[in-house]
């Protein structure tokens, strides 16, 4: 019989999935993968418990040791279940990021140990200010602007982190495109131009906050203005 296990040093380190559980993942995603180049978004247990080969029952159970649950009425989102799973099994990339703007919040995103475990890693902090170099950040030196075509080179970095002043921001993108990166996550107040095929994605707190304002206004007035 094949042994559908992964290796052992690809094994959880999360205690309580029981070897059987671990032995099914893969069957959950591999049928995940196909059900999901069908364009399927979501699936119901029983679906996928069918392109799976196992008993409904036994799926929900298995899935609710990755902490699982789906949702009733609709079930699992296919992508992240699929990511879940290949991340138990330890399939997932590992994407080296490089952060710009090592101040307040490019620190704080540095120290932010949650990227880890979700595949990223932070392998090089880069500041604009020549006194900022070569200070020490975790186990990071805070590297110059002159150095990132090579740092990008040598760690393989495809995402950028712009944590710089809006000002600056569109010059840090240039400076990344140039060196190699193809996708930017923008904290900076600045709507960048970039070349296509580079993937920019923008974080913005303070509009967050303003939707945010927005239900609070809403729930202030009266019941029937409300609705
Ligand atoms: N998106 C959000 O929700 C959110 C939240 C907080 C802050 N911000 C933004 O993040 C940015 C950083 O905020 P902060 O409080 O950390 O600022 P900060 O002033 O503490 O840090 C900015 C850093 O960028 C560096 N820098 C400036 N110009 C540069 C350049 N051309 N190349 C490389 N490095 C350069 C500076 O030396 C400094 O270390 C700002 O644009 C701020 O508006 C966004």
């Amino acid at each position: 019989m094949n042994d559908l296990r992964p290796p052992a040093e690809d094994r959880p380190v999360a205690p309580g999935i029981p070897e059987a559980t671990v032995a099914r993942l893969p069957l959950y995603l591999r049928a995940l993968t196909a059900l999901g180049e069908t364009g399927l978004r979501t699936v119901s247990s029983e679906q996928l418990a069918t392109a799976a080969g196992v008993n409904s029952a036994k799926l929900r159970k298995d899935l609710s040791y990755l902490g699982s649950y789906g949702t009733r009425g609709v079930g699992y989102d296919v992508e992240y279940l699929r990511y879940q799973i290949a991340r138990e099994i330890g399939l997932n990339e590992d994407w080296a990021v490089v952060i710009i703007g090592i101040g307040n919040l490019g620190q704080a995103l540095s120290n932010y140990g949650g990227f880890r475990s979700r595949g990223f890693r932070i392998v090089s902090l880069v500041d604009g200010d020549p006194a900022r170099v070569g200070e020490q950040h975790g186990d990071l030196v805070i590297e110059s602007m002159s150095d990132l075509d090579r740092i990008v080179k040598e760690n393989d970095i495809s995402i950028g982190v712009i944590a710089t002043p809006g000002d600056a921001a569109q010059g840090v993108a240039d400076r990344l495109v140039s060196a190699g990166v193809t996708s930017i996550l923008n904290f900076a107040p600045a709507v960048l131009t970039v070349p296509s095929g580079i993937d920019v994605r923008k974080v913005d707190l303070s509009i967050e906050l303003q939707i945010l304002a927005y239900h609070e206004q809403r729930k202030r007035l009266p019941g029937e203005v409300r609705s």
